[in-house]
C-alpha cells in the first residue's frame, strides 16, 4: 500500500534520561523531568528545521540533523519518504552531557514520522519504534526510557532492542550535576577495553541485580548497589572532575554515579548539607519522569516553548 501522510504538523514531547545508573552498562537507565519539544510538518519540498534552546545556532539546520536522521529511516520502514519537511525544535536537555539528548533526538524523529504517516501505527507498532530507535543509537539504555517513562531494563535480542518499564520507589530524588564541558559517548565507548575480567563481570552482576531491588523497593540500599567495575573506571582519565565528584559524593554516603557516557553525575539523593561540588558544576534536582514520550496533533504552543522544563531546579 502506498505511504499517505497526515495533513498539518504533529508534536511530540521526549525526556532526559540517565543510562548505567552504575552497574548497568548498556541495560538500565532512567527517565528524567527535563524536556525537548519537537513539532513537524510535510510540506511539498525541502529540508528546513529551527533550533531553539541547546543547540541553537550549532546544528545543521538540514538532512543532517540527528531528529531528521532518524525521520528518514522511520519514513524507511513506513513505505516511504515524504515531498519535504519543516522542523521546529525546542532543546532543553544539554548535548554531549549523558543525559541522552542523542536518544531524545532520535525518539522524537522516528515518534514524529509515525504520527505523519496516516496508518503509522499499523506499520510500525511500539516495539518497532524500540528496536528501530535502538538500532540507530547503537544501545536501548537510553532509549527505552525516552520511550516507555520511569526506570528501565533493556535488552538486546537477535531481532533488536527490547525493554521493560518498573515504577521507581518513593525517596528516590535524582539530582544531576551537569559540567559546562562536553564529552561525546563515542569518544567515551572507544576508551573501554573489549575484554573485562570475570570478577568484574561478576560483580556488576551481582550489583545491577541489587540495583533493580534498591530502586524499585529499597532505595537504602542504593550505595552498595551502584558499585560499577565495567565502565567507569575505564573512562575515568577522561573525564577526572567527573570521577572526582563521583568519588566524593560517594565518601559522603550519597550514591552517585557517572550518568550515561558522562561527564555529568547523578546522585539518587540531594547532597548532603553544606557539600559544595564547586561552581563549574549547575545541580539539578530532577524528578523521575513517569510518562515517556508522547505525541500531539498541532504545533508547538506556549507551554512547549517555555524556557525550562517542569522540575529542572538549580
Ligand atoms: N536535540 C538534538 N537535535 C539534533 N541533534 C542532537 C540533539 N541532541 C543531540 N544531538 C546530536 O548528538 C550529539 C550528542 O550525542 P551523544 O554524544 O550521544 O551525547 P548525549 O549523552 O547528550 O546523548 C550532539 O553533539 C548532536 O550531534
Ligand atoms: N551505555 C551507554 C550510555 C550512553 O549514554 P549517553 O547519555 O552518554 O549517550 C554508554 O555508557 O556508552
Amino acid at each position: 500500500m502506498p505511504t499517505t501522510f497526515a495533513s498539518g504538523p504533529v508534536r511530540v514531547r521526549v525526556p532526559a534520561t540517565s543510562a548505567n545508573l552504575g552497574p548497568g552498562f548498556d541495560a538500565l537507565g532512567l527517565a528524567l523531568a527535563l524536556h525537548d519539544d519537537v513539532a513537524a510538518e510535510v510540506v511539498p519540498a525541502g529540508v528546513r528545521v529551527t533550533v531553539a534552546g541547546e543547540g541553537a545556532g550549532e546544528l545543521p539546520p538540514d538532512d543532517r540533523h540527528l531528529v531528521v536522521v532518524a525521520m528518514r529511516a522511520a519514513f524507511e520502514q513506513l513505505g516511504g519518504q515524504p515531498p519535504g519537511l519543516a522542523l521546529e525544535c525546542v532543546n532543553r536537555i544539554p548535548q554531549a552531557r549523558g543525559l541522552g539528548s542523542s536518544s531524545a533526538a532520535i525518539v522524537a524523529g522516528v515518534l514524529l514520522a509515525r504520527a505523519l504517516v496516516t496508518d503509522g501505527e499499523r506499520r510500525l507498532d511500539d516495539d518497532a519504534v524500540l528496536r528501530l530507535a535502538a538500532g540507530i543509537e547503537g544501545h536501548p539504555d537510553n532509549v527505552a526510557p525516552c520511550l516507555l517513562g520511569g526506570f528501565t531494563i533493556a535488552w538486546t535480542e537477535p531481532a533488536g532492542g527490547r525493554a521493560v518499564s518498573l515504577p521507581v520507589a518513593a525517596g528516590v530524588r535524582p539530582t544531576v550535576f551537569v559540567p559546562a564541558g562536553r564529552g561525546l559517548t563515542a569518544t567515551a565507548r572507544a576508551a573501554l577495553p573489549s575484554t573485562v575480567p570475570h570478577p568484574d563481570a561478576a560483580s556488576n552482576a551481582g550489583r545491577s541485580a541489587l540495583l533493580v531491588h534498591a530502586l524499585t523497593t529499597e532505595p537504602a540500599l542504593l550505595l552498595p548497589a551502584t558499585v560499577d567495575r565495567l565502565h567507569q573506571d575505564y573512562r575515568a582519565a577522561g573525564m577526572p572532575a567527573t570521577a572526582a565528584l563521583v568519588g566524593e559524593l560517594r565518601a559522603a554516603g550519597v550514591a552517585a554515579v557517572v550518568s550515561g557516557a558522562g561527564p555529568t553525575v547523578l546522585a539518587f539523593d540531594a547532597p548532603p548539607e553544606g557539600f559544595t561540588p564547586g561552581t563549574e558544576w549547575e545541580v539539578w534536582r530532577l524528578p523521575v519522569e513517569v510518562r515517556g514520550a508522547t505525541v500531539a496533533r498541532g504545533r508547538l504552543g506556549h507551554a512547549e516553548r517555555g524556557p525550562v522544563a517542569a522540575g529542572r531546579k538549580s
